[in-house]
């Protein structure tokens, strides 16, 4: 079966004021696959990703250049509706970051922030987006306890979990893991390996350990440009690019 390209990268460009930080990028993302962007500190990963929900339109003086087709609809074209988007796509940061409510409230938070008023409704989003971040049975007695109650990994899979309220298709996850212990890291990539089934997932890591285990593709960045991306055991075992290689290989970096 062939897969679906679901985002589209062409010739992408963004500068911060005068410095450069991606250059001329290109690149497909498919439907249901986990993309994995790495590379050493600096090279342009988090903002690559923050390029998919237009994040960095937040930052004075970031200039975008090129194109990037979201199910073919260029979000960087003219009245592009972005609220629209960030609806469309979730993202995960690095740490744990929950608002300091309960934790139904959180997961409750961007379903009202969009209009949804009824309990019963709401009571389902978070009973299915808890259960989307196998974290349900762990908090389902205590719903209205401070999400800051929670153990890192727990809340890590609430802001997983509060990601999906919104039913996106797409989760950017910026270094999901990087906080967490052993044991967290592996339940989070296990719940990787389920989420990519219902969505298409982009992550950035540090840990190229990750990138081989839960990855489907893999990027590799270096000083804003993309040097090689391939299927990511190509890119673990025979990559084209010398410096793919000696990155991997932990020559540099
Ligand atoms: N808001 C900003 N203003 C100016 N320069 C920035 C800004 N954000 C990032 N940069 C620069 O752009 C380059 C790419 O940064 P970015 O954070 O995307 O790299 P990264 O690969 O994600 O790094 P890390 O792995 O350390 O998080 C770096 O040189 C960084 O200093």
């Amino acid at each position: 079966m062939l897969s679906e390209v679901k985002i589209k990268v062409r010739d992408l460009n963004l500068y911060y004021g005068n410095f450069q930080a991606l250059k001329n990028i290109s690149l497909d993302i498919y439907k249901n696959e986990v993309t994995a962007l790495i590379g050493p500190s600096g090279c342009g990963k988090s903002t690559f990703l923050r390029t998919l929900n237009r994040m960095n339109d937040l930052i004075p003086g970031v200039k975008i250049e090129g194109s990037i087709l979201f199910d073919g609809v260029d979000i960087y074209k003219e009245n592009f509706d972005v609220v629209e988007l960030r609806k469309r796509v979730g993202m995960v940061f690095q740490s744990p970051n929950p608002f300091p409510k309960s934790v139904y409230e959180n997961v409750a938070y961007a379903p009202r922030i969009h209009g949804l008023k009824d309990k019963r409704k709401l009571d389902e989003i978070v009973e299915k987006s808890l259960r989307g971040a196998a974290l349900w049975d762990e908090v389902k007695d205590r719903l209205h306890k401070p999400a800051t109650g929670l153990s890192g990994g727990q809340q890590q899979r609430l802001c997983i979990a509060r990601a999906l309220a919104i039913e996106p298709e797409v989760l950017l996850m910026d270094e999901p893991t990087s906080a967490l212990d052993p044991i967290s890291t592996m339940r989070i990539e296990e719940l990787i390996q389920e989420l990519k089934k219902k969505y298409t997932i982009v992550i950035v890591t540090h840990n190229m350990q990750q990138a081989a285990r839960i990855s489907d593709k893999t990027a590799f960045f270096l000083n804003g440009e993309l040097i090689e991306m391939d299927r990511t055991e190509v890119i673990f075992t025979k990559p084209r690019d010398r410096r793919t290689e000696d990155y991997i290989t932990g020559r540099f970096g």
